[in-house]
């Protein structure tokens, strides 16, 4: 049984990324782009104003006649006079003949005069001509993430359209006749279909596109019609059926369809009977069933390979080290991957478990956060520093009374 290190190795050694395509700047957010953006045009385009005010040659002050007014989106040719101030507003270009703006709250106006209440600074309140960027520099390295502050910067830069890898579709697939699809009433011996959903979440919260394909009944036929059905997209995950019972038919499935697979079983807790195979060049996930297992399994080897195949460089989640709360015992033989509530106090994070680990409860993942590797047969104390893998920091957020 290979280990999860080994195993997202011989994974996300076989990722490439897919192709780029064309979208529209404000398509662009959390994207990446595959090329450089290099300054078109100093930004900004002149000097300007930062303030509503004044603006005059600074060796005129203190009493200056008022000769014009220039609002954003104008501009003054004639250079002003030496003695005479132009009343400017905030973004005009700073016109010929001047160097130094006064707010409006710093002058006292007296008919056609103006005076300041107190000496200027020589240029200030002028944003420079290029001071934000200059023509030339790079301002978004290839192999950026596309924030809403870069959406910003192209747009200034003049783009309309830019290119970013392509989003994977990810075909997704439930297995089992036992399944239920969400809104049918229970019956005996169903349940309902839960995996394909938090695992299309997890594929969206990646920012690729989840495409359902349904349960596959419990039958070599159906689970290889609706494989089939699935190839279409850049990656296939499949949930359930890839353990060792007498109707787990995924492997044998992956296999007829002339899939190769290249490794079955991995070393931890929840996970252990995950299958990993390439099915036409493409990579299938063959996840087991239990939905902390699809889940976390999910979490350790196709977030990664996702991300790496929409360009990204960082593909695998922030780690802390968090004080643990509470003794937290792994009797088992493989690693497990315990699943932590993560707290911050001001100075450190805090860890404890979501209680009973069983990989059939999803409220273990519900009430937590955070995942935490404890190694076979190892007990770890109260008080100790564990390293835990965060799978979301909106616990980190800052909270505000406010009232309703
Ligand atoms: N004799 C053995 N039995 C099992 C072993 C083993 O090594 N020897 N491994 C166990 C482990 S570990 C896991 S994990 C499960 C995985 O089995 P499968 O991947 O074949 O999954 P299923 O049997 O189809 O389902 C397991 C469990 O999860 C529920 N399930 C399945 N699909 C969904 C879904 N889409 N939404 C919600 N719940 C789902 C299913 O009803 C089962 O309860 O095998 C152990 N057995
Ligand atoms: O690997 Mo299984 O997920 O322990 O239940």
């Amino acid at each position: 049984m290979i280990s999860i290190e080994q195993a997202q190795r011989a994974i996300f050694e076989q990722i490439t990324p897919l192709e780029t395509e064309q979208v529209p700047v404000s398509h662009g957010l959390n994207r990446i782009t595959p090329e450089s953006h290099v300054a078109p045009w100093d930004i900004p385009a002149a000097d300007n104003s930062a303030m509503d005010g004044f603006a005059f040659c600074h060796e005129s002050q203190p009493a200056l006649k008022i000769v014009g007014f220039l609002p954003a989106g104008d501009v003054i040719d004639e250079p002003v006079p030496a003695g005479c101030a132009i009343r400017i507003m905030t973004g005009a270009p700073i016109p010929p003949g001047c160097d130094t703006v006064v707010p409006i709250e710093e002058v006292e106006v007296e008919g056609e005069f103006v005076r300041l209440k107190a000496p200027a600074r020589a240029g200030s309140h002028v944003r420079l001509r290029g001071e934000d960027i200059a023509r030339g520099d790079v301002v978004i390295p290839a192999g950026s993430v596309l924030r809403p502050q870069e959406i910003g910067m192209l747009c200034a830069m003049g783009k309309t359209t830019l290119a970013v890898y392509r989003k994977a579709r990810v075909a997704i697939l439930a297995t089992g006749d036992e399944l239920l699809e969400p809104g049918s009433p229970p019956s005996p011996g169903k349940l309902v279909n839960s995996n394909s959903y938090s695992l299309a979440a997890q594929v969206v919260e990646a920012g690729g596109e989840p495409v359902v394909l349904g349960i596959a009944a419990d039958t070599l036929a159906a689970t290889c019609e609706m494989i089939s059905a699935g190839m279409d997209a850049d990656m296939l995950v499949i949930t359930g059926g890839v353990s060792v019972g007498d109707r787990d038919f995924v492997k044998a499935a992956i296999e007829q369809l002339g899939g190769e697979i290249q490794f079955w079983k991995v070393d931890m807790k929840p996970g252990k009977p995950l299958a990993f195979a390439s099915l036409q060049g493409k990579p299938v996930f063959a996840l087991p069933g239990n939905p902390v297992a699809a889940m976390v399994s999910f979490e350790l080897f196709v977030r990664p390979s996702l991300l790496k195949a929409m360009g990204h460089r960082r593909i695998l989640r922030p780690v802390v080290n968090a004080l643990l709360q509470e003794r937290a015992v792994n009797k088992g033989s493989r690693p497990h991957l315990v699943r932590g509530l993560v707290s911050w106090h001001g100075d450190r994070y805090l860890v404890s478990t979501t209680g009973n680990q069983s990989s059939g409860r999803l409220s273990s993942l519900t009430l937590g956060n955070g995942l935490m590797k404890l190694a076979p047969e190892s007990t770890l104390e109260a008080g100790c520093e564990v390293e835990v893998v965060l799978l979301d920091r909106w616990f980190e957020q800052g909270e505000m009374e406010v009232s309703q």
